[in-house]
This record gives C-alpha cells, structure tokens and sequence, in this order.
C-alpha cells in the first residue's frame, strides 16, 4: 500500500540519516467510533531513543501496540526490523514494557527473568540483567508483595533480559521514586550505548529532554511535530523574561510579544515570542527595573503550545 501523505500541519525536521529498524506508514486505527491513530507516519531510528509524548488518550499506546504486533492497523504498513513484527525470529530482536503489565504473582523477579530469558537465543546474564535494572536488592521477593515501583523495575528487567535490539517502554518511569528514576535513566542509557533502539512515552517532560534523541508530539491520532529536543524548543519561539519591577501585571499583558504574565510577590515573570522587544520595553518603562533573567523555554512549553494548536 503506498505510503499516505503527511497529515496537514505536520512539522517535521530533518532526519538525521541513520537507517530506521522500525517504521509505521500510513496508519490508521480505529476503535468503534474513536480514531486512535489517523493516517500516522513514524520511524524509529537505529540507536537512537525516540519519545513519543502527547496527551492522554493521544494514540501513543496503540501505535507501540501495533509495533508489538498486538494490533492490526485498519489501513498502513507495520514494519518491525525490516518485516511485520509477527514474526517470531523478529521477536527476538524484541523488548517491550506495557503499561498494564500483569506477571505470576506468586514467582520472584529472579525467577520471572529466568524465565523470560528461556525464550531467547542469547539472553543476558540473570544477575548481570537484576543488576542492570536496579532489581538485585529485592530479586527473591514474591511479585506480588513488591511495591508499585518496584514491580515496575521487574517489568524492565523482563523487557531487556533478552538483549533487545528494539525496545518499546511505554510510561516506564510511572511509580518510580527519585532513586529508582535516576537508576533506570542509566540503565536505559546503557543499553543505548550499546546499539538498542528505543521508543519511550512518557508524560513526565524532564525525562524526554534527559533521554530522547529525538521527541513525537502526538495529538488526536496524528503525528503534529517531530525532531530533536532544541529543535522542539525552537519551533515555539518563546522565551521566559523574569525580573523585579513595579510594572502592573494587566499593564504588562497587553504589550506586543507578551503572551503571558504572572506575580510572584515582587517577581514579575513573561512569557514572550519577542524577548528582545519586550526586554528593552521593560527597561524603558521602568529604569528601576533589577534582576532581569532570560531563559529559553523548555520542552514543557513547546508541548504545550503544540497539543493546544492541534486541539
Ligand atoms: N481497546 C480499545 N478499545 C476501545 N478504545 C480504545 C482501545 N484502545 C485505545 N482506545 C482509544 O483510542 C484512543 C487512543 O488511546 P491510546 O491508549 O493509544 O492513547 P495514549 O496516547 O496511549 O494515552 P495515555 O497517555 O492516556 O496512555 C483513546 O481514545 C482510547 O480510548
């Protein structure tokens, strides 16, 4: 089936040029009367972590879904390191880490990972792979007495024992202390290091701009821009202006290039398209003016401003 165009108002940048090992053309899927992914467009690339965000409900895990081969598109093409991902010498090539993730309660992370190992051709070493997913220290505890986090750090042991070349981590860090956050971000860095490929969804913005290579804004079904996190930053052309001045927050909030203004007791903080103007309209409007700060914005507000333009 040829590839179907781009939904309108797509921004996509350039690729980077590295060969994709996995790719989704021309999507569509339907559930009764909810489209969840509309003519959809993605490629994951090779060594590279690609983020998928996007709103609840955006289509984000029933496009992983259809990589793992637990759905059948309506219409597109599902290619998973270089054929339909039903394969099962395909699979073995294959991690993945679901958000509702149900495993035997009754059986320990240590004997959940040696079983999952049994399934592929060259797994990891057991400790090696516990240690790997910060899971050691509570490895030979029943499943089903494990805390959430905890039982989550399982979840990524089972996902990796089998050396993944394509990994798929939807939500992963959900449950996760700090501790146990920083030590699967390592973890994930590791295995990118050695070559896997990685799609990760993620509503927590910090850890896409500490992971991705590369981030997916879904929204609706469709894939509404995609590219590198300053790329991200870039196509919202935004800055944060903060200082202390005796300027009125509804005086401010009127000016050309402001699109937000906010008080916090002598703290005076902007949103603005047009820092430069506004900077220097805030310096001669009030000469008093002190501490001034201008910052980038981050990826929170690129996200923001794209899903409310899809909307
Ligand atoms: N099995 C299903 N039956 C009916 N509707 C479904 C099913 N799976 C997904 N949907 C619908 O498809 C849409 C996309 O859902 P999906 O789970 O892919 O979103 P998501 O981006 O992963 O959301 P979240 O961030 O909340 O996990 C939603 O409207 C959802 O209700």
């Amino acid at each position: 089936m040829p590839p179907s165009p781009a939904p309108r108002g797509t921004r996509t940048t350039q690729p980077h040029g590295a060969a994709p090992v996995a790719a989704l053309q021309g999507i569509t899927r339907s559930f009764g009367g909810v489209t969840a992914l509309d003519r959809f467009d993605l490629q994951l690339r090779r060594g590279e972590l690609l983020a998928l965000l996007g709103p609840n409900g955006a289509g984000k895990t029933t496009a992983i879904s259809l990589w793992l081969g637990l759905l059948e598109p309506d219409a597109g093409a599902v290619d998973l390191l270089g054929g339909p991902p039903q394969d099962t010498m395909r699979r073995q090539g294959l991690g993945a880490m679901m958000q509702d993730v149900e495993l035997p309660k009754e059986l320990t992370p240590r004997e959940l990972v040696r079983l999952a190992s049994s399934y592929y051709a060259d797994p990891l070493d057991l400790d090696e792979c516990l240690r790997r997913a910060g899971v050691t220290g509570f490895a030979d505890r029943a499943y089903g007495k494990l805390s959430g986090g905890q039982k989550r750090l399982a979840q990524f042991a089972v996902a990796i024992c089998g050396r993944p070349r394509v990994l798929f981590l939807d939500e992963p860090s959900v449950g996760l202390d700090v501790q146990a956050r920083e030590a699967l971000w390592t973890s994930i860095r590791g295995l990118l290091a050695t070559g896997c490929s990685i799609v990760l969804t993620t509503h927590y913005l910090e850890e896409a701009e500490a992971l991705a290579d590369r981030v997916a804004v879904v929204a609706r079904g469709r894939l509404i821009a995609s590219g590198s996190v300053d790329e991200m930053r870039a196509l919202v052309a935004r800055r944060r202006i903060s200082c202390e001045t005796r300027l009125g927050e509804a005086e401010v909030a009127g000016w050309p290039g402001v699109q937000e203004v906010r008080r916090e007791r002598d703290r005076l903080h902007l949103t603005a398209v047009d820092a430069e103007r506004v900077v220097r309209r805030l310096l001669a409007e009030d000469p008093a003016l002190s501490r001034l700060e201008v910052r980038e914005a981050g990826l929170g507000e690129a996200f923001n401003t794209l899903t409310k333009e899809a909307a």
